[in-house]
């Protein structure tokens, strides 16, 4: 990459540049970035292009030659298959598109997961990674949706296939782009009240690709009221994708003005300092599946990490638990009340943070499957999940969940702090994808570790005996001599 010949081009396209404001340069693990050559107001232009410089299936050359009745037939409209078929074909219009410059300069490897050995793979078990890479989506949409307009319009793509320029490995290549260096850029900008013309671009960090999304942009695509999702809306932003990007580090942002994108720094930026996009904190499971890095920040309660770590916990998890381990608690009908639970707009899975509170989602199912069959009917009735109660049942599911999560995990925390430890002799340096693998499960492990330790201190003292001689005490003592507390009615010897 010369960002020299990068930033003639750009300006040669009507983009604006300050050349005295900033410059490009390598970083060791982060690429290229960005610097200030001396000090920065807020709101500075750093540089700024014409909506028609962006990238996107509005302004490719492609979709008016393939038309738009075809071009929905295949359904290249939905899921990302159309745009990243216009990143092929404008590439393979050599300098004969209007992009061949920038698009010369994009990467072509990548460290995301989709690109790891399976044995790579393998270290991800119990993270929220595995799951969404979305290799198999994206090889279906290359099969179902490209391939057959491949084959069909000869007179565009030629005649040979597989074409080096439009294989299935060029098709990774572009999506993976598209993942970690695109924008959501509408076709007419929002005006935001509070903040007259000016428009922050609230969803520009990159959009995700992958399987999980499919399904939501196809759903959103075919909804007239909300096109958040929309892939028409996503765009390669030339210049703009230079930016790193590191958890509270951000100092500029991308503006969508009437007849340009401009990037403006947020806060002042000292001489030297690296300006920072926002990729909107992500989780590091996040991070590394769309960017291929990680954040690693000192972190208030010591050491580093990432604070916008989350644990995801499926739904089905915790019916399991419930039914395996409580099955004198489970109400009748379990399934049935997870169909009616997801229904009712509740989630199948749920999300953890490092609060170590035990999110409001999960004590709402399970007071939900733990419910006797007549508030069972009067809750359906109502229409309405049930108000979270942190509650003895809901505290023991809760532990019982957190250690089964944290068992689906190849490797204990103790195992992967002594991995880090051995890294600092030099000749043990971690492989790059097994470093990312370790950061990212130890920071889903400590959320869990937190959690349950928080939930156990609460079930201890929820578990300790109250004055003795009160009157709903006296109530629910049992003859032989245990003592029911909390409402699901679990019995603990005194
Ligand atoms: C939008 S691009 C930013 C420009 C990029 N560094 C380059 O050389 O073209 C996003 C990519 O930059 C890298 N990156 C951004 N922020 C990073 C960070 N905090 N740590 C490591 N790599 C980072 C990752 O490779 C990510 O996929």
């Amino acid at each position: 990459m010369n960002p020299d010949s990068l930033v003639d081009w750009f300006t040669a396209h009507n983009g604006t540049f300050d050349r005295a404001a900033l410059t490009f340069a390598p970083i060791d693990n982060l690429g290229w970035g960005a610097f200030a050559l001396r000090d920065l107001q807020q709101d500075h232009t750093l540089f700024s292009l014409p909506r028609d410089l962006t990238l996107s299936t509005r302004t490719s050359s492609l979709p008016p030659l393939i038309g738009e009745e075809d071009w929905k037939k295949h359904g290249l409209h939905v899921s990302w298959a159309g745009l990243i078929l216009c990143l092929m074909w404008e590439a393979a219009q050599g300098e004969s598109s209007k992009w061949s410059t920038y698009l010369a300069s994009l990467p072509i490897t990548f460290d995301t997961p989709m690109f790891w050995s399976l044995e790579d793979l393998e270290q991800l078990k119990g993270t929220a990674v595995l799951d969404k890479i979305g290799k198999e989506q994206a090889e279906n949409d290359y099969a179902n949706k490209v391939v057959p307009i491949l084959k069909s319009r000869t007179d565009l793509f030629g005649t040979e296939h597989p074409d080096s320029r439009f294989s299935l490995e060029a098709y990774h290549v572009m999506g993976s782009r598209i993942l970690s260096r695109s924008f959501q850029v509408e076709a007419q900008p929002r005006v935001d009240a509070h903040e007259g013309a000016e428009m922050d671009l609230d969803n520009s960090s990159p959009l995700p690709h992958g399987n999980d999304d499919t399904e939501n942009i196809e759903e959103d695509v075919e909804s007239d009221d909300d096109d958040g999702d929309d892939p028409a809306n996503v765009a390669m932003v030339p210049m703009a994708d230079m930016l790193n990007a590191r958890y509270g580090c951000a100092n500029a942002k991308l503006f969508d003005e009437d007849r340009d994108l401009r990037m403006v720094t947020t806060r002042s930026v000292r001489q030297g300092e690296q300006i920072w996009n926002t990729y909107g904190d992500l989780p590091n499971s996040e991070l590394l599946r769309r960017y291929g890095h990680v954040d690693q920040v000192p972190l208030a309660e010591g050491g580093i990490g990432n604070p916008a770590d989350i644990v995801e916990i499926r739904a089905d998890l915790v019916m399991e638990v419930i039914v395996q381990n409580y099955p004198e608690w489970a109400g009748p009908r379990s399934a049935e009340r997870v169909d009616w639970w997801l229904e009712e707009g509740g989630d199948d899975v749920f999300v953890v943070d490092s609060s170590n509170d035990v999110p409001e989602e999960i004590s709402s199912f399970v007071r939900l499957l733990m419910m006797s069959a007549p508030e069972w009917e009067k809750t359906k009735r109502k229409s309405r999940l049930p108000k979270p109660k942190e509650d003895e049942a809901a505290l023991s599911v809760t532990a019982d969940v957190v250690r089964r999560r944290l068992a689906e995990y190849p490797t204990t925390i103790e195992d992967d702090e002594a991995l880090l430890r051995a890294e600092q002799v030099p000749e043990k340096l971690i492989p790059f994808n097994l470093k990312h693998a370790i950061v990212v499960r130890l920071g889903e492990m400590r959320i869990l570790r937190g959690l349950l330790r928080g939930v156990s201190a609460r079930l201890e003292s929820s578990r300790t005996p109250p004055q003795s001689g009160s009157a709903s005490e006296s109530r629910k003592r049992k003859a032989d001599g245990t003592v029911t507390s909390g409402r699901a009615g679990r019995t603990a010897k005194r």
